[in-house]
């Protein structure tokens, strides 16, 4: 708190307004809410990530938050919006993907990861057109088949699904690989990662530590798939309660005597390690039957028929080969823009020069949101307003 700024508040009272950017070389930004002022861009030694600085006015100090989430990378603009509790960040000449984020300054995740750490918290999440199939939660207990079910489920549909590669502390299976089973780690370094804010869920389960990164289920989006997370009942009941709206299902064994036979049979685990989960499989089982958490349940008795209703409440049952996943819808850009709010719209008059100079607007609703650090922001939804060559015009169709 305190440090000397990068950018002093003369400069940002003289070169920005609200949302305009600032022309001392280093791309950055200003948004305005309440007391404080947030400087948003490059930082000036060279960090390749957008960083955040605040002015807090009230106290008349810069105060340097704590950023949760991952930070965009720099670009050759930034255009700021504030929200309620968020700012819209718009980036310019970057990847479709890449262009539209929010800063997430008041939301429910910010005010919990404040309370925890006792200082100023901001988090960062990247928009995304539309709404995004929700990622799917399959918990149960060990030996009951939940691996088996994932892997059938997208050696079938490969290009829909993608696995959460969980971090855990316990050591490899013969079998399994560093990276695409699990990221097999220690446990100094797994909370140390808890700490910076690195994972969306962790919990403790048979005697080590496993944990969901944000990173984990943010590549599987990057890759335009939808997320599935084979995780633990305490971890679901994480996820249930975070930002990240799923499905959750929870399997069951047919009977204890088929769980441990199960168990026996896959061959992987000692004898002290076999009854220390049979011994937790009776307490996740009444949870999971119980709780509020779960929104199916599925026995697994007969393999394929339990594949076939797994398929059936996902909308994939009569499915040789996966339904078209309906991909993110991209907006053009350009690098010369301005932003205008009307309402819960965001204009954005895109000017582009080419022979004929021709204009665009724009316009991001970003009236039902949904979603959020950590995570992706969804439901943005946008219209695109046709060339016109002068003036604001069109903007006669938004009120
Ligand atoms: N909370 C949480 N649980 C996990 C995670 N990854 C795996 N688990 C759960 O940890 C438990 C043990 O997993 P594992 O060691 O692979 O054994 P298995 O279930 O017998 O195959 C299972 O209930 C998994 O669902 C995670 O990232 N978070
Ligand atoms: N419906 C089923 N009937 C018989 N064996 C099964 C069934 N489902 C899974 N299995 C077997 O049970 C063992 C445990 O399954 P696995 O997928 O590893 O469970 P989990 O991931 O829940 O720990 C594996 O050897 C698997 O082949």
């Amino acid at each position: 708190m305190g440090e000397a700024p990068a950018l002093l508040v003369d400069d940002v009272q003289d070169g920005a307004l609200n949302g305009l950017e600032l022309k001392n070389g280093t791309c950055k930004t200003t948004a305005t809410v309440g007391d404080k002022m947030y400087v948003i861009g490059g930082a000036d030694d060279g960090t390749l990530s957008i960083e955040v600085q605040i002015f807090d006015g009230s106290l008349g100090e810069w105060v340097r938050p704590t950023v949760r989430g991952t930070k965009p990378v720099l670009c050759n603009g930034l255009s700021a919006v504030p929200l309620e509790d968020r700012i819209l960040i718009l980036k310019k000449g970057s990847k479709p993907d890449d262009r539209i984020w929010f800063l997430e300054i008041d939301t429910q995740y910010v005010r919990q990861q404040q309370k925890i750490l006792g200082t100023e918290v901001v988090a960062w999440s990247k928009g995304v057109i539309g709404n995004a199939e929700k990622p799917v939660v399959i918990s149960g207990p060990s030996g009951v088949g939940k691996g088996t079910l994932i892997s059938m489920l997208m050696k079938e549909f490969p290009s829909m699904f993608g696995f959460s590669v969980s971090h855990t502390t316990r050591a490899p299976r013969g079998i399994e690989k560093d990276g695409v089973h699990y990221h097999f780690t220690e446990k100094s370094i797994m909370e140390k990662e808890i700490k910076e804010g690195k994972f969306l869920e962790f919990a403790s389960v048979h005697g080590n530590l496993y944990g969901t990164s944000v990173e984990a289920v943010e590549l599987v989006a990057d890759a335009g798939k939808r997320c599935i997370l084979d995780i633990d009942v305490q971890g679901a009941r994480s996820v249930r309660a975070s930002t990240l709206e799923a499905i959750f299902i929870f399997i069951c064994p047919p009977s204890m005597e088929e769980l441990e036979k199960r168990l026996r049979d896959r061959g992987t685990e000692t004898e002290e390690q076999i009854l220390k989960r049979l011994r937790n499989a009776d307490a996740e089982i009444e949870q999971g039957k119980s709780s509020q958490i779960f929104d199916f349940i599925l026995y697994n008795d007969n393999l394929e028929e339990c594949h076939e209703r797994l398929k059936k409440l996902l909308g994939l049952d009569g499915f040789v080969t996966a339904p078209p996943i309906s991909g993110p819808i991209e907006i053009d850009l350009p690098m010369d823009h301005s932003v205008s709010k009307i309402d819960n719209k965001i204009i954005i008059n895109c000017i582009s020069s080419g022979e004929k100079e021709s204009k665009n607007l724009v316009i991001l609703d970003v009236s039902s949101l949904k979603g959020g650090a950590p995570g992706r922001t969804r439901g943005l939804n946008f219209q695109a307003i046709g060339s016109f060559s002068n003036g604001l015009n069109g903007i006669d169709q938004l009120s």
